[in-house]
């Protein structure tokens, strides 16, 4: 059976030139940077050279605004964590109601443990953050903004630049959880007030457990990590050279492809989502109609509940979601979609570069049939099912009544 990866948000497949841009990081160069001998200096020129890849990925000022971590999780938990230590006469964090748990369950943890106020901003049906809420929770007393560029589950965008501006008039540290949107959207952070980034390796076909945090520079910041005195005093612990290396290919690649594969996942991801409309009745689209990642269609199908079609779909080598890995699998509903105060669970298809028009078609040709059979019409044609499939797919629909709506 032919695997289809329509759940790029999720992760990307490394591209190939990673895996062999990060070969002799395994073998031959497998010096530690931080050394003084010719071994380690070549692996220092090795790191040094994928900063330069990502400064020009992300258009930052310096290679220096950029330090090496362990992912997009460990990035935003630095950045919030940092920010509360230099600005310690503050005490408050502003984010929105759909960020990543990365940073919505370590807000939760500073609410509880620390008494830090956490106001969350909510989002309209269509995930769009509500700017008169944003404006009135910004005061002297915020020490950081963290407020996502893009949506994990719908690709909303949000207006980073402006939000990150308006939050430098109380004085407020400016952070973006921008994992989903590196790679994907163009970026100049030199011309923005945004004042710190988290990025993410494998959302970008780079290696898993490999990311970054951009802190601009002038920015005051404190170490997650301490230690030793890698990555400028600011990430202590050896580098993760291959990884590092990787990323800094991948952001290489992203750069140079960023155009072409837009416009061409772009046009694949619409006509998926026509083709679903066109087919199926009673299904929409959510997520902002235009300020929305160019890879990212999430669907909503009335009377289906979220994991159904993810599940069938999986059963004929389709791979897509219902909402964040995090959240699916634990059947916790969506966060993301009850801030959005949606009435149906919504299944989310992500594509990348290596996605193309038959993995399109073939999507289309499947999931009329499944659509209808959960929703208890009759059914022929491709994607019929094994009586097992189809009650589990019928118990999964009977609890479209739960909490997402
Ligand atoms: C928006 C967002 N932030 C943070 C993360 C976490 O990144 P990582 O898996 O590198 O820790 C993810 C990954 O799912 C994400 O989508
Ligand atoms: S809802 Fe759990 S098996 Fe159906």
């Amino acid at each position: 059976m032919r695997l289809i990866n329509l759940d790029n948000n999720a992760t990307t497949r490394v591209d190939p030139e990673v895996v062999q841009a990060m070969l002799p990081f395994f073998t031959d160069q497998f010096g530690n940077p931080s050394s003084m001998h010719s071994f380690g200096a070549a692996v220092a020129a090795a790191v040094r050279k994928a900063r330069l890849q990502l400064q020009a990925l992300i258009g930052a000022e310096l290679d220096q605004e950029i330090t090496f971590t362990s992912g997009g999780t460990e990035s935003d938990n630095a950045a919030i964590l940092s920010a509360l230590e230099v600005m310690s006469n503050r005490t408050e964090i502003v984010t929105s109601a759909v960020e990543h748990p990365a940073v919505l369950t370590l807000c939760a943890h500073l609410e509880k443990t620390r008494g830090v106020k956490v106001h969350r901003i909510p989002v309209d049906r269509h995930g769009r953050l509500d700017l008169d809420a944003y404006r009135a929770a910004l005061t002297p007393h915020v020490a950081i903004v963290s407020i996502m560029w893009a949506n994990n589950e719908t690709g909303t965008i949000f207006p980073v630049a402006k939000l990150a501006g308006l939050a430098k008039e109380v004085g407020a540290l400016f952070h973006t959880d921008a994992v989903q949107a590196v790679g994907k959207l163009p970026m100049d952070l030199k011309s923005t007030a945004i004042d710190m980034l988290s990025l993410s390796g494998h959302k970008l076909h780079g290696p898993k457990g490999i990311g970054a945090l951009y802190v601009r520079r002038g920015v005051r910041f404190r170490s997650l990590i301490k230690g030793g005195h890698q990555e400028h005093d600011r990430r202590a612990g050896t580098e993760n050279t291959p990884g590092i290396v990787g990323l800094g290919m991948a952001a290489e690649l992203a750069l140079k492809f960023m155009d072409d594969d837009n416009t061409r996942v772009k046009w694949l991801r619409d006509r998926l989502e026509n083709g679903i409309l066109q087919r199926i009745p009673n299904t929409f689209v959510t997520g902002d109609p235009l300020e929305r990642l160019p890879n990212t269609a999430n669907i909503a199908f009335e009377n289906i509940e979220g994991d159904a079609i993810p599940f069938l779909l999986s059963r004929v080598g389709i791979a897509c979601s219902s909402g964040s890995a995090c959240t699916s699998g634990s059947l916790e509903p969506s966060h993301v979609l009850r801030a959005m105060n949606a009435a149906h669970a919504a299944v989310r298809f992500s594509f990348s570069r290596y996605n193309s028009e038959a993995d399109v078609d073939r999507v289309l040709e499947v999931l009329p049939a499944i659509v209808e059979r959960l929703r208890g019409f009759p059914s022929s044609g491709p994607g019929e099912r094994s009586a097992e499939d189809l009650q589990s797919g019928l118990c999964l629909s009977s609890r479209r009544t739960g909490s997402r709506s």
